[in-house]
């Protein structure tokens, strides 16, 4: 497998693929607790490639995937055409296009902060734009931050820091988030904008992977029911790992979000639906923690239809 590179995962969760899943061909997935590696080669050409490329790759396939990575419903439901939403960060899974932007248009735009607006034009003129959290969903996370007084918050997968940004607007000035994600370069391109609405200092943004950090986080007492809130957005195939690692962080009464739990409308479509590749894959991993999230005792959850849908889950033991 010599010049081999896995970038990327699916919609709106960029997952640096770990050596592990090396030659994925949809019928090995990796262990489910195998802790993540390191990267070890990191290139940036695009979050949503699924699967492994060789360096050899045609461009007009690369091209060809590309075109279709923004469309992932389409093989879910077998539409032919792309969606006719080109709303950036629109991942509602409304069916009705002209309802998500009334809402966006009557409830959310007008009351978007100016900075979060800022943040999302510059996002928009990203090439992984896709990955951003919608605007409703950020309104969501800002208004739930401070209906749940939080204080102390961690977040995985920053991206531009469009969510980022939305939390810490909601935290009062003495608020903390612990901001982990891969990429760093992303998150100095909202940085400036994150500066000026005046709150970078509530944010402790780690370059790395997450999950190294939990395990070091978990082996410090001081750190076991400490947050009051943290939101998963990042590489699905781990979602199952941070959750066993994230239970003992959150505090009781506190709240962990799951990011992307009913991905794309994927998760209930029949077997023999002609999904693309990174989607079956993933899907699998949604499915499997959704269960896990709906029978674990330690947790009251909500599963809301916002963005991608989104798994609320209230530690309560
Ligand atoms: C969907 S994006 C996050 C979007 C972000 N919440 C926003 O509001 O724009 C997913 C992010 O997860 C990061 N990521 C992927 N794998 C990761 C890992 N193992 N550890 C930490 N971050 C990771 C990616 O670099 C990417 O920025």
């Amino acid at each position: 497998m010599v010049g081999q590179v896995h970038i990327g995962n699916g919609c709106s969760s960029l997952s640096i693929h770990q050596p592990y899943q090396q030659d994925y061909t949809g019928t090995t997935p990796p262990p489910s607790d195998t802790p993540c590696p390191v990267h070890s080669l990191y290139i940036p050409i695009h979050p949503f490639l699924p699967f492994q490329i060789h360096f050899n790759l045609p461009l007009i396939t690369l091209y060809f995937i590309l075109q279709h990575q923004r469309f992932p419903t389409m093989a879910a439901t077998g539409e032919t055409q792309p969606a006719k939403h080109q709303e950036v960060g629109h991942k509602s899974l409304l069916q009705s296009d002209a309802l998500y932007q009334y809402i966006l248009e009557t409830s959310v735009y007008p009351r978007e902060p100016e900075s979060m607006k800022e943040l999302r034009e510059v996002t928009a003129k990203h090439p992984w734009n896709l990955m951003t959290t919608s605007a409703d969903e950020g309104q969501f996370l800002n208004l739930l931050l401070k209906l749940i007084n939080a204080k102390n918050t961690m977040e995985i997968g920053v991206y531009t820091g469009y969510s980022l940004l939305s939390t810490a607007l909601a935290l009062p000035e003495d608020g903390k988030i612990l901001a982990l994600d891969i990429n760093r370069e992303n998150y100095e391109i909202g940085l400036p904008i994150i500066e000026k609405a005046g709150v970078a200092h509530k944010i402790d943004f780690r370059e790395g992977p997450a999950l190294p950090l939990l395990d070091q986080m978990v082996g410090d007492v001081k750190f076991h029911g400490s947050f009051d809130f943290i939101f998963v957005d990042a590489d699905k195939d781990n979602y199952l790992n941070y959750h066993k690692r994230l239970i003992d962080l959150v505090k009781i009464g506190g709240v962990i979000g799951y990011d992307n739990t009913l991905w794309n409308g994927s998760l209930v479509a029949p077997a023999d639906a002609p999904l693309r590749k990174y989607v079956r894959y993933y899907s699998d991993f949604v499915l499997e923690l959704n269960k896990a999230l709906a029978a674990d005792p330690r947790v009251e959850i909500c599963q809301l239809p916002v963005g991608d849908g989104i798994t609320l889950c209230r530690r309560i033991s």
